[in-house]
């Protein structure tokens, strides 16, 4: 099966023995047997970077749908580079086409005072040189964004989900744990949105489906849930815990204080996780993803980011003022519900969609 997951050396953070405190320990009732036991699970660590990404083939496909989604950035930067003079009526519209592309001022600030510097340093005349020039500058800006995900540092590795309504993080934790899956890792989910009766009903379906357990509960509390998720993992064995968590806006901070509620529950039920705490971001949000991203940072200390929606109406610009203000890493970007749709982030190749 497709996937962007690779063995690869990286140096466990916990030794491969299970701690005492880890032991197994008999499973909650109601709850069936992990569907791929532990130790026919591969060995690890997994790493998803851009190094394990696609083949060439699927690579193009990929790399034409991100760039077709991000078409409307891609062409009003580009076009403006077409036999233009370099001089301030350049930089003006270079300005206004960075900031209609959500990059917001910082970024935009930051980017035009860069090519300016280096402008007059190289002495650059020409606009497709410019352009190089800044296409540079945005890769530079984008890098430290780019994280490779790892699995198998600790057993089980606890990953909590959030975001605000409808961003894609359902979706985007099916398509991971079917990667996961792929490579021999077990996987159980907790469906930690309890006020949605059909999201909690989504994720069991989706998980008979796909021989993923999922651990719900009808009334309730997502902490709760969340602890018994963790410890059936434990106690099963389980490599990967994946806890969804219902949507919420930052605003509504009674929901924001029961996120941290969550993520100190977890943490009862073991030491140091969640391991990764995520937020999912839609593409299309504009310049409020950065809001959210700062929202959900302050209250959550976010590990990584998963940018979804990137083949619909989003400019992309986003993710510089990210990189400017709150440089979350960015684990992974989606452009669509397919399982390939979902890969690790590229800051080159996010740089050459949105540049040409
Ligand atoms: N075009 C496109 N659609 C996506 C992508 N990722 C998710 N979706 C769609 O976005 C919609 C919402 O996705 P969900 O996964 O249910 O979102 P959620 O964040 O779990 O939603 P709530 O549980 O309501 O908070 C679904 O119709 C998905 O199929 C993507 O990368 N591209």
């Amino acid at each position: 099966m497709f996937s962007f997951f690779k063995k690869k050396t990286v140096t466990p953070d916990v030794p491969p023995a299970a701690p005492a405190d880890q032991a197994p320990a008999p499973a909650p009732a109601g709850l069936s047997p992990s569907p791929v036991p532990a130790a026919e699970a591969e060995a690890v660590p997994l790493v998803f970077d851009a190094e394990t990404a696609p083949r060439p083939e699927s690579k193009q496909s990929w790399m034409g749908r991100l760039k077709a989604g991000l078409s409307k950035t891609s062409a009003n930067l580009s076009l403006l580079f077409v036999g233009a003079r370099i001089d301030d009526d350049l930089y003006d519209e270079l300005e206004a086409a960075l900031l209609m592309a959500d990059a917001g001022i910082d970024a935009t600030d930051y980017l035009l005072e860069a090519l300016k510097r280096k402008v007059k340093d190289e002495k650059l005349t020409d606009a497709a040189a410019v352009k190089v020039a800044l296409k540079a500058l945005m890769i530079d800006l984008l890098r430290p964004l780019e994280k490779p995900f790892v699995l198998g540092r600790h057993q089980p590795t606890v990953m909590m989900i959030s975001g605000v309504n409808g961003a894609g993080k359902t979706t985007t934790i099916g398509k991971l744990a079917k990667h996961m899956q792929a490579h021999g890792q077990s996987v159980l989910l907790a469906a930690g949105d309890t006020f949605r009766a059909a999201a909690r009903e989504q994720l069991m379906i989706w998980g008979q489906r796909n021989n993923v357990t999922v651990i719900s509960q009808e009334s309730g509390d997502p902490a709760a849930v969340s602890y018994d998720a963790v410890q059936s993992g434990k106690a099963k064995g389980t490599n990967v815990v994946m806890i969804d968590t219902a949507g919420r806006l930052p605003t509504q901070l009674h929901l924001m204080n029961e996120l941290q509620k969550i993520k100190r529950v977890i943490a009862k039920g073991m030491a140091e996780a969640p391991h990764e705490t995520l937020l999912v971001i839609d593409g299309n949000t504009g310049q409020n993803a950065l809001a959210q991203v700062k929202a959900f940072d302050d209250a959550l200390q976010l590990t990584g980011l998963i940018i979804t929606k990137l083949d619909g109406t989003a400019k992309g610009g986003v993710l510089a003022a990210i990189a400017r203000v709150r440089p979350v890493p960015v684990y992974f970007i989606g452009i669509g519900e397919k399982i390939e749709d979902l890969q690790p982030f590229d800051a080159e190749e996010f740089v050459e969609a949105l540049l040409g």
